[in-house]
């Protein structure tokens, strides 16, 4: 499986439906504290958006919403992975992404034979508070050594400067929240995010 190079993450159908068009091929819908009707609400109204431009779809967390929407694919951190039934994902045929920001970590992912990794934060976050300190390239490349073949996500701090270094690194594919949504023109910054990752696609 190939990811594509720009890994858009918003927190509603509305952000996608604004920016998935412009191009985007790779989203993730990531909602936190939302009541469960209103959220297979989002995650319907964001598939619809992404069938019809040809977006893959990930849904953060909820994966048994998930199933129940129709979706193809979920992304789980470490206590996500904890209280998850990965029988019952695998079952439905849903593709898996996972976090790493450890050794430790990443010896759980692999274990759960995900189809990619996720390595962060590479560089400081604003988005949300988090134990570890940034990771840095060369974290990054000693997990793309790890990993062998399998797909390596990049998070945490990615902006356009970064990408050279972040896929010289190793990266497959570089997760994004607020370069793009606190961006004063978020249309535009995508378009430069799509442009800037080309060369990677
Ligand atoms: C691509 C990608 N990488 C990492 C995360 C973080 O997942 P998690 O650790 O479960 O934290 P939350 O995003 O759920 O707060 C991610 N969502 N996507
Ligand atoms: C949601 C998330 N997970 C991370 C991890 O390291 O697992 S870093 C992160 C936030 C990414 O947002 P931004 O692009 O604004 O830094
Ligand atoms: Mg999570």
């Amino acid at each position: 499986m190939k990811l594509d190079p720009f890994y858009l993450i918003v927190d509603s159908a509305a952000w996608i439906a604004r920016l998935v068009p412009l191009g985007v091929r790779l989203v993730q819908l990531r909602i936190k504290d939302m009541d469960p009707v209103a959220l297979a609400g989002e995650i319907a109204a964001a598939k619809a958006v992404c069938a019809a431009h040809d977006c893959q779809l990930i849904v953060n967390d909820h994966w048994r919403l998930a199933i129940e929407t129709g979706c193809d694919f979920v992304h789980l951190g470490q206590e996500d992975l904890a209280e998850a039934d990965l029988r019952t994902i695998r079952a439905a045929g849903l593709k898996l992404g996972i976090s790493t920001h450890d050794a430790a970590e990443l010896a759980t992912a692999l274990a759960a034979r995900p189809d990619y990794v996720a390595l962060g934060p590479v560089y400081p976050t604003i988005l949300k508070k988090m134990k570890w300190t940034p990771q840095g390239l060369g974290r990054l490349a000693g997990w793309r050594r790890a990993v062998g073949r399998l797909p390596l996500v990049a998070i945490g701090g990615m902006n356009l400067e970064r990408l050279p270094g972040v896929f010289a690194a190793g990266a497959d594919s570089a997760a994004v929240v607020t370069d793009i949504t606190l961006n004063a023109d978020p249309e535009a910054r995508t378009r430069e995010w799509l442009a800037a990752t080309a060369q990677w696609r």
